[in-house]
């Protein structure tokens, strides 16, 4: 079991209150990611829930029983770092089981939980090396596998990712959302990456100054933004945000539209325009227009096109996907 309760979080680092009432339920198995701009809160968010910083005010339950006071060790959770805090002086395999040897467990049982995990993890050539002797990937690896030794009622991953190149981000993300399937245990994840957030996510929590903007899961952010700055946050090229009075609508104070759902052509359409920037990315065109009725317009094309800087297009909104926000920012339905 790993469900979790937050109720009215707040945090101040002496006068600045970094959280400001964060009310939050986790189900148990859930994979829930929070994401928001750089200082935001994040993690001092994770680090409420797993006791390395005190609330100021709050609650924070899990499994229904209050923790709020309760010390890290002693809450049944177990955190990944994005600094892999690996001892350097152990080998895997006793940086993978010192949690368990504290705990007083017994050594065949650290054995077999151990070898169960670097399994899991296709860390079983390295058990016998020390941290310097792995790579940035490994190591994650190697703190990932200590905490799943640990057993715990909530995985804590505060950007496990960030240290990892490209490439390597991609195949430890596969692992983790295997390991989340596999296990079946709560995680929460604190990442700045919205692609990440997309893919391993059951439910995205969108923070932003201390509050939160929207809880759903990612298709749900994608389609509903709750308001501009979900909109603006979730999705990449971002939506483009359109002063509605330019486009005749006197009720909404903003339009946005992904460039996704603009389609374009040379022959006629409802934004007449100039192409001022091509991208081409392989899979995908991203194109920049300047149009009159618009201003600048990104224009995502699935394919190949031959469009090129100063060309005369006409972009056309797929109407349906446009969503409508009113003076409050909040998005009119
Ligand atoms: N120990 C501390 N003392 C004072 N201020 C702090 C402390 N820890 C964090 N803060 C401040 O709290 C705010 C939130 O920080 P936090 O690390 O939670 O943000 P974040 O959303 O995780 O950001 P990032 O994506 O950059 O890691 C920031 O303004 C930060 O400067």
């Amino acid at each position: 079991m790993g469900s979790l309760n937050l109720k009215s979080i707040r945090k101040a680092f002496g006068t600045h209150e970094v959280l400001k009432g964060i009310d939050l339920e986790v189900k148990d198995g859930e994979f829930v990611i929070f994401v928001g701009p750089s200082g935001c809160g994040k993690s001092t968010l994770l680090r409420v829930i797993a006791g390395l910083e005190d609330a100021t005010s709050g609650s924070v339950q899990i499994d229904g029983k209050e923790v709020i006071t309760t010390p890290p060790a002693k809450r049944g959770i177990a955190m990944v770092f994005q600094s892999y805090a690996l001892y350097p002086h152990l080998t895997v395999k006793d940086n993978m089981g010192l949690g368990l040897k504290q705990m007083g467990a017994p050594r065949a049982e650290i054995d077999a939980k151990v070898g169960k995990a670097s399994t899991m993890l296709s860390l079983d050539p390295y058990l016998a090396r020390r941290p310097a002797e792995l790579s940035g990937g490994q190591r994650q690896r190697v703190a990932i596998g200590r905490a799943i030794v640990r057993e715990p009622k909530l995985f804590l991953f505060d950007e496990p990712l960030s240290n990892l190149d490209a490439a390597l981000r991609v195949n430890t993300r596969l692992e983790i959302a295997r390991l989340h399937r596999s296990l079946k245990a709560t995680m929460i994840y604190v990442t700045h990456d919205q692609v990440e957030a997309m893919t391993l996510a059951d439910k995205i929590v969108v923070l932003n100054a201390g509050q939160i903007e929207q809880i759903g899961s990612p298709m749900e952010l994608y389609n509903k933004p709750a308001n501009v700055f979900v909109a603006g946050f979730i999705g990449s090229p971002q939506m483009n945000f359109i002063e509605a009075g330019r486009l005749g609508d006197s009720q909404a104070k903003t339009i946005g539209i992904r460039p996704e759902h603009i389609t374009l052509s040379r022959n006629g359409g409802d934004w007449k325009g100039k192409v001022i920037h091509v991208e081409h990315l392989g899979a995908d065109t991203i194109l920049y227009l300047e149009t009159e009725d618009t201003g600048l317009l990104t224009v995502r094309l699935f394919g190949e096109h031959r469009y090129d800087v100063d060309d005369v297009v006409y972009a056309t909104p797929d109407k349906a996907l446009m969503h409508r926000f009113g003076a409050d920012d909040r998005v009119q339905r």
